[in-house]
């Protein structure tokens, strides 16, 4: 089955349909894990995108029913130079191509990835469209000329709160596209995690009375959403909060900073961030488009505490008078290293601190 990848800057690859038929829209992204690919089609941040592995060989160890950070596949289509379509793993429960296809999602083998990434990072992120049909190029031009899907966080969201009991602490995750492994990071730590959806109010969540906040990672552009940005507003201070990617953006909004796109984004296991409290370097999984303007922390009450060793970008802040911090990156791993999860230990010993200040008439009204 032929298939076709049209950009914004005219360039056009012809591949191999693997997966779903159709056509679909959305932003060109490229991920350089070397494995992972049924973490990264099912993480809920990549809604909207089409994603492409930089790594040649894609499909080895075939798909399961554990390597997902979510129900379905969220990717908007998936890019690679060779299909691997003979799968061989002891997990190995099926072919790429079939999960995909299963999941209405559109794949395309035989482009050549280089260059295709060279593009991207030389333009940066763009628009491009995925066909497997005979579609006109003038009519898939103007599919590109289109506007991209707005709110995604509501498409991904949760429609309905959920618990997952535990003994320890109360945390309120909220889900702005949530993946297993925040979820299953806080549950192997005794967490009772009450999920809820993106829009959830601050009353609502103090209703819940939680310990702790949990903001998740998500889909699109964070300046988009500022009615959750004001509720985190209303969190701050109140209850012990930790944010990952969107929710480290998101907290940075409500805090006065600023955020802006990235020219190609950071998407992959192998990132080197510093941790500035301790002086260590971790490798980390990243994910995102957008980035906390590191000027913009100046005149904040925010304080830098990691930074990306390949273009020193911001990688994580904290309040310096409340119990709130956040990183830009994946500390909850999958796919990737976990080097990070001592960060969720970092968010349960805040927990703790803070009940402490309630237990002698603190802060909490
Ligand atoms: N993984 C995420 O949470 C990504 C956050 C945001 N959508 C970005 O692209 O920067």
């Amino acid at each position: 089955m032929r298939a076709r990848l049209i950009l914004e800057d005219g360039t056009i690859y012809e591949g191999t349909g693997f997966g779903a038929q159709g056509e679909s829209f959305g932003e060109i992204v490229f991920n350089t894990g070397m494995t992972g690919y049924q973490e990264i089609l099912t993480d809920p941040s990549y809604y909207g995108q089409i994603v492409t592995m930089t790594y040649p060989l894609i499909g080895n160890y075939g798909v399961n029913v554990d390597d997902t950070e979510s129900s379905k596949p969220h990717a908007f289509g998936f890019v690679v130079r060779e299909a691997a379509d003979h799968p061989s793993n002891w997990r190995n429960m099926g072919r790429l191509s079939e999960y995909l296809e299963r999941n209405g999602i559109i794949g395309i083998s035989g482009v050549d990835t280089r260059s295709l990434v060279k593009k991207i990072r030389q333009k940066g992120t763009m628009r491009a469209v995925l066909t497997t049909l005979d579609t006109p190029l003038e009519n898939l031009q103007a599919i590109l000329r289109a506007s991209l899907p707005v709110d995604q966080v509501a498409r991904v969201t949760t429609p309905i709160v959920y618990r997952c009991p535990g003994e320890g602490p109360r945390i309120v995750a909220m889900d702005f596209g949530m993946k297993a492994g925040v979820l299953r990071s806080l549950l192997t730590r005794g967490c009772d995690v009450t999920v809820v959806p993106a829009h959830t109010s601050a009353e609502e969540i103090f209703a819940m009375k939680p310990h702790g906040v949990m903001l998740s990672n998500g889909p699109g552009d964070p300046a988009e959403l500022p009615h959750i940005v004001e509720t985190v507003r209303e969190l701050l201070g109140r209850v012990p909060i930790f944010g990952i990617c969107m929710g480290h953006q998101l907290l940075s909004l409500a805090c006065g900073a600023k955020t802006k796109k990235l020219k190609f984004g950071h998407h992959g296991a192998n990132h080197p961030v510093k941790d500035l409290l301790t002086g260590r370097v971790y490798i980390t999984s990243q994910n995102h488009e957008y980035e906390v303007m590191k000027e913009s922390l100046a005149g904040t009450d925010l304080e830098l505490t990691h930074l990306n060793q390949n273009d020193g970008t911001v990688e994580g802040v904290r309040h310096k008078f409340h119990p709130a911090f956040s990183v830009q990156y994946h500390p909850e791993a999958r796919p990737g290293p976990d080097d990070s999860d001592y960060l969720f230990d970092r968010f349960m010993d805040m927990i703790e601190q803070f009940q402490e200040i309630v237990a002698y008439g603190g802060r909490r009204s």
